[in-house]
């Protein structure tokens, strides 16, 4: 209570201008300096080594931290190029973090976040970790500067009052109006949803498969707006989100799209989960597999399963004999995941929540696990209970680094050493990065 008053009588700091020396690049896509009293300054848009001017966005007198963005970049690094994109920069668009820093740059500020986090949360260098500390760019992505990879398959635009549709800005709600993603796939951008009126939509989600020519718009409606008439370029499919269960209807065409990977193709119904670079599935399959070298007969989990890519590619290599266990949290995930893996008879899918149906399943061995959890990791639980079923290779497939280093600690506590770890620019131009770790226990490594 006390602290809540002393918050609330704490003077805000926004529009504070700080010149500022800017520090290493910390997890979130930012960087960190501090003010002259001390403070520490969470900077949007700057590099370190740079001198520049920081405006307060976020925080107040004796916080923790404050956000800032740099308005001014009085001593600019090497790396810094123009943002290619019109639409980016302080106050803009919040979907990119790294358009003022050059590609190599960009992977070089993502592997020392790996690295930071891998040593601060797990103690681990990246030696230790069989890492070589390079952020690998997916194929066909090595851009000169300037030049931007039309990577995202799946964009969600936020449709302002007037019905135009943009991006949001950084952590909030305004919607930046845009005319072109630059970072959309080709399949995305040809829809034109930037041209058209979406009066009363609160959002429109744009997807273009990859491997078809499915293409998808689904609609999240203002409380009681009437559905628009969707005419775009080419024929869509368009779904809707309720807005009172959240679930999401078909308006019209199939309620889903076909994805192609591993030379198989999976259908992925509305709202459930696929990588959204062209490139990504493909990466990660390949990354999973050269490290678990799966052999006929043997037996696999592969959790937090989705429509079942790292099943279907388990089972396609361990034959008749082999059997795998999938488990996802998803309904309608876990049902595509059982239509597209019906022809391998020895897959199983389990939904729930990992935590509670791992535990559910009696399964005391196996030989390979596969995880690639949401955000927030698989946690200490479930990782203490994978450690104990004496998998030969586990391949941790990671969206967040923080998450990733805090697993492997807890995997090294159950007997568990880091084999090797690979990771992937698999978001061009934003903070975000795709790691692969394989594990094996630490008895046969050592
Ligand atoms: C990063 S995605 C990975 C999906 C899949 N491996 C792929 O590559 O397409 C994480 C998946 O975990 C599911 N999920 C989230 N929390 C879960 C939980 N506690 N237990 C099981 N599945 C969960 C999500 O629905 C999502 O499909």
């Amino acid at each position: 209570m006390q602290a809540e008053e002393n918050t609330s009588r704490a003077r805000s700091l926004v529009g504070t201008e700080y010149e500022v020396e800017i520090g290493p690049v910390a997890h979130g896509g930012h960087c960190i300096a501090r003010t002259s009293e001390g403070q520490v300054l969470f900077v949007r848009h700057a590099l370190p080594g740079e001198r520049v001017v920081a405006r307060v966005t976020e925080g107040e007198e004796g916080a923790r931290f404050l956000r800032a963005d740099a308005v001014e970049i009085l001593d600019a690094s090497k790396d810094r190029i123009e943002a290619p994109c019109p639409f980016a920069g302080p106050g803009r668009c919040g979907g990119c973090d790294w358009q003022h820093a050059k590609p190599g740059a960009q992977r070089r500020l993502k592997a020392e976040v790996i690295a930071e986090q891998l040593k601060r949360l797990a103690g681990l260098t990246p030696e230790e970790a069989g890492w070589d500390g390079t952020v690998v760019p997916a194929e066909g992505d090595k851009l000169p500067a300037g030049q931007v990879p039309q990577w995202r398959t799946r964009v969600q635009y936020a449709v302002d009052a007037e019905g135009h549709a943009g991006l949001r800005r950084h952590r909030s709600h305004e919607v930046e109006r845009i005319d072109h993603c630059m970072i959309a796939a080709e399949g995305v951008s040809e829809l034109g949803i930037e041209k058209r009126d979406w009066a009363g939509m609160e959002s429109v989600e744009a997807i273009a498969a990859t491997g078809s020519q499915d293409r998808q718009v689904i609609l999240t409606p203002r409380p009681g707006a009437r559905l628009p008439l969707v005419e775009l370029d080419r024929p869509v499919s368009v779904m809707r989100v309720d807005e009172k269960s959240g679930g999401v209807h078909r308006v019209h065409g199939r309620p889903f799209v076909r994805e192609r990977a591993d030379g198989r193709t999976h259908r992925v119904g509305s709202g459930g989960f696929w990588q959204v670079h062209p490139k990504a599935a493909d990466t990660l399959v390949t990354a999973v597999m050269q490290g678990l070298l799966p052999r006929k007969g043997e037996t696999a989990l592969d959790l937090y399963c989705g429509v079942g890519l790292f099943a279907g590619a388990l089972a396609d290599r361990l034959g008749e004999q082999g059997a795998v266990l999938g488990i996802e949290s998803g309904k309608r995930a876990v049902e595509d995941a059982r239509h597209n893996l019906a022809d391998f008879p020895r897959v199983r899918i389990e939904q729930g929540k990992v935590e509670s149906v791992l535990p559910r399943t009696g399964i005391t061995e196996v030989d390979l696990i596969v995880l690639d959890p949401p955000r927030a990791g698989a946690g200490r639980k479930t990782v203490e209970h994978l450690s104990s079923l004496g998998a030969r290779r586990i391949a941790y497939v990671a969206c967040d680094p923080a998450a990733l280093a805090r697993d492997l600690g807890y995997f090294r506590e159950g007997g568990y050493r880091v084999r090797t770890l690979r990771a992937f620019d698999l978001f061009p131009m934003t903070h975000h990065v795709e790691c692969v770790a394989i594990l094996e226990p630490a008895a046969k490594g050592s």
